[in-house]
């Protein structure tokens, strides 16, 4: 690999739901050199069995047209149209370094509203993203069906019992609406999706739907480039718009959407001809620290860590309200 392959950085371990990322800000800190620089920072850091482990990086980066640009990559070092949860995580960074309340940041196939808003839990910094643009236009994930729009419909290569929805917002999903979760198969089920190229072509993220009440759903999602994960801020955007479509909620209400990680909240609007949806929940600071990566042998080293345990402790709690709640409509 060329350019630098040792690194100094500054990262903050933030999540959104228990989907935890790495912020790495490269307008104030270190510029990373090359699209090469950042699969393999994304592949290290990322790994569970190392000293930081996460769901994904972000990176958030200098933009000529918004606040901030913000790239995500996942774990095997792909990079995501988008993130939900990332994205509010970002959207506290920004709100953080500018004292603005209500910014607009840039992802890849958007530029998306943010704004920090009242607290789900006191005391708990929540933060709304819009999730946007959102098709139900099987092309645009790519699947390849016949069914445009594939709603509550078959895909009987990947699952021969399961009826699934297929949008996305902008980066793919699918959602089967499930009567058990956690589902026994996700993981299998997920994975498969994902190694058949001939269906999803760019991968998809496959989510288990259960209603839980009026506007109120649990949602588990396998997630395209890491695996199962707490939870997946589009994946539950996704999931909203598909309880809307099948099972009774309706746009202009909240719905809350538990899932593995606690509870988030989504607003799904239709307007001329589109479908729009605004997701707020947590954006909780871990800890800060300074590391050390080598590239060439992959190693990484914690220097200093400065860790924000009166948010950690807030979380826990959080979460285990969620659980309670999810668990007893469950
Ligand atoms: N966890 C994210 C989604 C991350 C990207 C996803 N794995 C993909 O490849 O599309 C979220 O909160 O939305």
């Amino acid at each position: 690999m060329k350019g630098v392959e040792k690194m100094e950085l500054e990262m903050i371990k933030c999540h959104g739901s228990g989907n935890d990322f790495i912020i790495i800000d490269e307008i104030n800190g270190h510029v990373v050199d090359s699209e090469e620089e950042r699969v393999s920072l994304s592949q290290i850091l990322c790994d569970r069995n190392g000293p930081v482990g996460s769901d994904g990086i972000l990176f958030v980066q200098e933009s000529e047209a918004c606040d901030a640009r913000m790239r995500m990559f996942n774990t095997d070092g792909s990079e995501a149209e988008m993130c939900g949860n990332g994205l509010r995580c970002v959207a506290r960074y920004a709100v953080e370094k500018t004292g603005r309340t209500q910014l607009v940041i840039e992802t890849m196939k958007a530029n998306l509203s943010v704004r920090q808003t009242e607290e789900l839990y006191p005391g708990l910094a929540t933060f709304e993203v819009a999730i946007e643009p959102v098709s139900l236009n099987p092309a645009t994930l790519p699947l390849k069906t016949m069914d445009n729009p594939h709603i509550e419909a078959p895909i009987t290569d990947l699952d021969p019992t399961l009826a699934f929805t297929a949008l996305s917002v902008p980066n793919p999903h699918v959602v089967a609406t499930v009567n058990q979760v956690p589902y026994p198969d996700a993981e299998k089920i997920g994975r498969r999706a994902n190694e058949m190229k001939n269906l999803f072509p760019n991968g998809v993220n496959v989510s288990f739907m259960k209603t839980l009440g009026k506007n109120r759903i649990f949602v588990q999602t396998y997630e395209r480039g890491v695996g199962l994960t707490n939870a997946c801020g589009t994946a539950m955007s996704a999931s909203s718009l598909v309880s809307v479509l099948t099972s009774g909620n309706e746009t202009g209400e909240v719905i809350s959407v538990f899932n593995p990680g606690g509870m988030v909240q989504t607003l799904i609007d239709f307007e001329d001809d589109t479908y729009r949806i605004k997701l707020r929940g947590n954006a909780t600071y871990d800890y800060r620290a300074s590391i050390h990566v080598s590239l060439n042998d992959r190693s990484v080293k914690v220097d200093s860590q400065n860790v924000n345990e009166d948010e950690q402790r807030l979380y826990e709690k959080v979460a285990e309200d969620a659980a309670r709640l999810a668990e007893s409509a469950i």
